[in-house]
């Protein structure tokens, strides 16, 4: 039985700049994505009798029961797309995904997970489709799927779906401040339009200050230019992520922004050896049910084995 292992990044959002909701109920965007390298595995065993399998655990192995793991779980979802463009029904996988990235946190778990499963089950499936060709079915399975086939950072515009490479001159060092209570990213979204009453941009603003500050690679620049338009959504939702973007500290972080749809919170560091000392810092202060450091830009998904 053929079997191949894919390792997946989470990401975060630099910049989020929200427009109006689309007549198809999408909301234009203008994001950075990044991402970081806080990864999902996805293993990928073939078979021949058309079942379709998931088994998610966690990093030390243990289920997880409140990730689906029916055909809702969006790596699934992507075997079996994968399978319809290939037109061949016969073909089966059992996907084993062992979780890094929090569930419903705004660094799009499910999303890595779909687009490792693509890059899997073209593998073991010796599927044949090309990079571009992965790209269309990715966009087909959710927004931010495209971009973590490429990792790296990236402009994404249209719903987010359409990515372009951003190179950046440097390692930007970051501490995540993690909730066990997600947030669901529809009614983020829906809570944003209450708030703007239909009154948002049609056109995003451009990330030109992310884009440049990538372009320098100055952490201060960067800090000075991210930007979530989702931020005042989230907080109406869960006022109390408040207190963990105003955190305090003797070695404070450049700057503290909610990640995509929340609710986990990123703090950009000046380098390594701060993020280490804000981290004990920000686990002693009991606001966050985890504290994690990390490192940007990763690589995209990719067979590792
Ligand atoms: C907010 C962001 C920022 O990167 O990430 P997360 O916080 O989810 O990680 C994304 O826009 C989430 O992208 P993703 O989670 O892939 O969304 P999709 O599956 O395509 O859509 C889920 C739902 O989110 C809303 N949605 C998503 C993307 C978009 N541009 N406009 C929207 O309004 C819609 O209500 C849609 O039905
Ligand atoms: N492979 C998966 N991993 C995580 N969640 C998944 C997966 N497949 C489906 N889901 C569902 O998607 C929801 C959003 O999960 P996730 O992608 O981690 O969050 P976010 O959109 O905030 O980045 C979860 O609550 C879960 O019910």
């Amino acid at each position: 039985m053929r079997s191949v292992k894919v390792r997946v990044p989470a990401k975060i959002n630099l910049a989020l700049h929200v427009g109006a909701a689309r007549a198809d109920g999408y909301h234009q965007l203008a994001t950075v994505f990044h991402a970081i390298d806080i990864h999902d595995e996805i293993t990928a065993t073939a078979s021949h009798d058309g079942a379709v399998n998931v088994e998610v655990v966690d990093i030390l192995g243990k289920p997880m029961p409140h990730v689906p793991s029916d055909r809702t779980n969006l790596a699934a979802q992507a075997a079996l797309l994968l399978r319809d463009r290939l037109a061949e029904p016969d073909l089966g996988v059992h996907l084993r995904i062992r979780k890094a990235i929090p569930v419903a946190g705004g660094m799009a778990g499910g999303s890595a997970d779909a687009a490792g499963a693509l890059l899997a089950c073209n593998d073991v499936w010796r599927g044949g489709l090309t990079r571009r060709e992965l790209d269309t079915l990715a966009a087909v399975l959710g927004s931010d799927v495209p971009f973590l086939l490429h990792g790296g950072n990236a402009l994404g515009t249209g719903r987010g779906e359409q990515v372009t490479p951003v190179l950046s001159r440097s390692t930007f060092h970051w501490v995540l401040g993690v909730y066990a209570e997600g947030m669901s990213t529809p009614a983020v979204y829906a809570e944003f339009d209450r708030l703007s009453e239909g009154r948002g941009k049609n056109t995003p603003d451009e990330p030109h200050g992310v884009l440049a500050a990538l372009g320098s690679g100055d952490p201060e620049a960067l800090a000075g230019a991210m930007r979530n338009d989702l931020t005042d959504a989230a907080l109406s939702l869960r006022p109390e992520l408040a207190r963990g973007l105003d955190v305090g500290s003797a070695r404070p972080p450049l700057t503290g922004l909610l990640s995509g749809s929340g609710p986990t919170t990123v703090f950009l560091m000046p380098d390594s050896e701060s993020a280490e000392v804000f981290s004990v810092d920000l686990r002693d202060q009991g606001i966050f049910d985890g504290v994690v450091v990390a490192e940007g830009p990763a690589a995209g998904a990719r067979v590792v084995g």
